[in-house]
């Protein structure tokens, strides 16, 4: 097992851990592992006597702690993770299951039983790989466990409630901490150390490889999960040569369709449909199947208008780090009429952007994270340029339809020349499409940046960069890179607003000029993000040239767009995207990759990232055009 290789199969993964403990985030972390954290909701109450055996308890407990958060994130988050992980961590002493004390009482009674004695300390784990399709969840899980035992020496009454005082037991599985003060009961561990403090790294690492690359051809179970699984057998194994993006290809794990499943509850059959107003699964005929997905499409501009207002009037900030507000707090901050703001926050809540219990409503994490407009991953920008400039252009979809044209006239009472001249007529509308661009290049910098491993290039230059929120996020991952952002004299002017604060990593340079007029910088690596689709083939073909003429042989281009399907009709976004576009227009990987190549770009790489921007990556070929 190398090590790199085996953790590089998640670095352009969305891996999540499900997992609150500190200890866990650390020895993942320690390993160079990227992640977010989001502790599981699921509470650890299984019945223990169902189980025949305490690990199985302790896999069961941590795959549900998973799947809560797989689900929800997919659900409320509006945003699928790839990897979900969760972890639990018992201790087994005559056939009883230690869990963390409750209480001072609790930790006693615990440690007391563990005192001169070896015990079993078991981590179940489970990785959770997610899907997205057509909207609906799938999930394969992979579980497993580790033992370690351990023996603690005789310890005093004294000792036992001096260790107690300390506080440490408190958070911990058997009461004791192996890592801290507790390591000076312990008279011996056989076994994985890791393990005892809350992760078996060394297991994780030869499962990851267990999955990433498969032994050539073995057939293994595929398992519909269900509380009890009916099992069928398939052979699909891949042949280990395709191991970097596709899970789905080549693992062994337990496939959850969970299209219809409530966290932790039972799985239903895709042919069930929940019902909203019984609150019960029923079947639906075939036709009818499609209904649900229609009554979305007719309401989603309901939902759309509540979430772009909720954001214009700043309803999530208001509620960031205040716990529960009601709603006349709510009103009175931003100045809303009551009753409208109580609907408004009713609908939010229904949409699972808020939380509302009987003290009121509150943020939960996604808003926290999306929809405020200092949230990490704020999409607040994104979302007001949607309201005050797509929404009014989708208002006139039917005469940009009919007519082929953009509706600008219709929509804002004046023609436009060309897009930017739109967008930068007036400060206002540069910075909120300044904001707009950087919510999403922000969003998707870390998908776009870990595409390919790009450590191999020296210097690069994002041309049409904007704010540079995927250059701030390209010197994070390859340090050694010397990267500039090239854009218009009045974007640069007022890029300073969207640097982030503390950074300790090499600055990134702004220059301002026109990439179709003057000249690019001499780099290793060009990058052109959200830029192709948005002009015509003349203006590619201006700017590709320019780029081609600079670019040395085996320098390469690094372009971020979203690549359709051959077929064109995947993924949807891009699609409606293109139905306020005239003068652009969106593409598949082939036609990119023609595109590219008509311009001296060869070896065409295509990595769909499955967040908001897919990547390809190109070489200069050695003699000119
Ligand atoms: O020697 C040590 N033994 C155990 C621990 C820590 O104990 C807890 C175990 O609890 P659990 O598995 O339920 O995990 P939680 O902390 O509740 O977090 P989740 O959000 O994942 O449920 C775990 O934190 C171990 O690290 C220890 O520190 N030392």
């Amino acid at each position: 097992m190398a090590l790199k290789p085996v953790l590089g199969k998640l670095i352009s993964k969305r891996v999540v851990l499900a997992s609150a403990s500190p200890r866990r985030q650390e020895i993942l972390t320690n390993v160079g592992l990227r992640f977010e954290v989001v502790p599981s909701w699921f509470k650890e109450t299984l019945e223990k006597s169902s189980f025949a055996s305490p690990y199985e308890y302790a896999i069961e407990t941590a795959k549900q702690k998973a799947l809560e958060v797989a689900n929800r994130m997919h659900v409320k988050h509006l945003r699928t993770p790839d990897i979900v992980i969760g972890a639990d961590t018992i201790v087994t002493v005559d056939e009883q299951i230690l869990e963390k004390p409750v209480d001072k009482q609790d930790a006693y009674r615990m440690l007391s039983r563990l005192s001169g004695k070896e015990h079993s300390v078991f981590t179940g784990v489970a990785i959770i790989h997610c899907s997205s399709k057509d909207n609906q969840l799938e999930m394969e899980v992979t579980d497993f466990y580790e033992e370690t035992k351990v023996k603690f020496s005789d310890l005093s009454e004294e000792l036992l409630w001096e260790y107690i005082h300390s506080g440490e037991p408190m958070d911990k599985a058997g009461g004791y901490g192996i890592q801290a003060l507790g390591g000076m009961l312990v008279e011996y561990v056989h076994g994985d150390f890791l393990n005892v403090v809350g992760f078996p790294l060394n297991h994780f690492c030869k499962k990851l490889v267990e999955l990433y690359y498969p032994p050539p051809k073995h057939s293994i179970c595929h398992i519909k999960h269900d509380s009890v699984p009916p099992v069928d057998t398939f052979e699909n194994l891949s042949d280990g040569e395709n191991e970097s993006s596709n899970f789905a290809e080549h693992k062994g794990a337990n496939k959850l369709d969970n299209s219809r499943t409530h966290p932790s509850g039972p799985v239903y059959n895709s042919e069930d449909h929940y019902c909203v107003k019984t609150g019960f699964m029923v079947p639906l005929e075939n036709t009818a199947k499609s209904l649900p997905t229609i009554l979305e499409l007719i309401d989603g501009f309901r939902a759309s208008k509540a979430l772009f207002v909720a954001c214009k009037l700043k309803v999530f900030d208001h509620l960031k780090d205040k716990g529960s507000l009601n709603a006349v707090d709510v009103a009175n901050e931003v100045g809303a009429s009551l009753c409208g703001m109580e609907r408004l926050l009713d609908a939010c809540a229904a949409l699972g952007l808020l939380e509302k219990t009987p003290q009121g409503y509150s943020n939960t994490d996604s808003a926290n994270t999306y929809l405020t407009s200092d949230g990490k991953y704020s999409l607040h920008g994104y979302i007001i340029h949607s309201n005050e400039h797509l929404w009014p252009l989708f208002t006139n979809l039917e005469f940009a339809v009919k007519e082929g044209t953009r509706q600008n006239h219709r929509a804002f009472g004046k023609k436009t020349e060309d897009l930017f001249k739109d967008y930068y007529h007036s400060q206002e509308g540069k910075q909120r499409f300044m904001a707009a661009m950087h919510s999403i290049a922000h969003l998707t910098a870390r998908d776009v940046a870990t595409a390919f491993d790009l450590s191999q290039f020296k210097s690069a230059c994002d041309l049409g960069g904007c704010t540079g929120a995927l250059a701030h996020e390209l010197v994070q991952i390859y340090p050694n890179l010397k990267i500039t952002v090239f854009d218009l004299p009045e974007v640069i002017a007022n890029t300073s607003y969207f640097q982030p604060s503390g950074q300790c990593t090499a600055p990134v340079t702004f220059i301002s000029g026109d990439f179709f007029k003057d000249n690019l910088p001499e780099v290793d690596l060009y990058i052109l993000s959200r830029v192709l689709h948005d002009w015509p083939d003349e203006k590619n073909h201006t700017l590709l040239s320019k780029i081609a003429a600079v670019c040395k042989p085996g320098s390469a281009l690094l372009v971020a767009e979203i690549v359709l399907d051959e077929q064109k009709t995947h993924p949807p976004r891009a699609l409606l995207q293109s139905l306020t576009m005239t003068e652009g227009k969106q593409r598949s990987g082939s036609e990119y990759k023609q595109l590219l190549e008509k311009y001296g770009f060869m070896n065409v790489q295509i990595k769909i990232t499955e967040n908001l921007l897919d990547a390809l990556l190109c070489f200069r070929k050695s003699q000119s055009l």
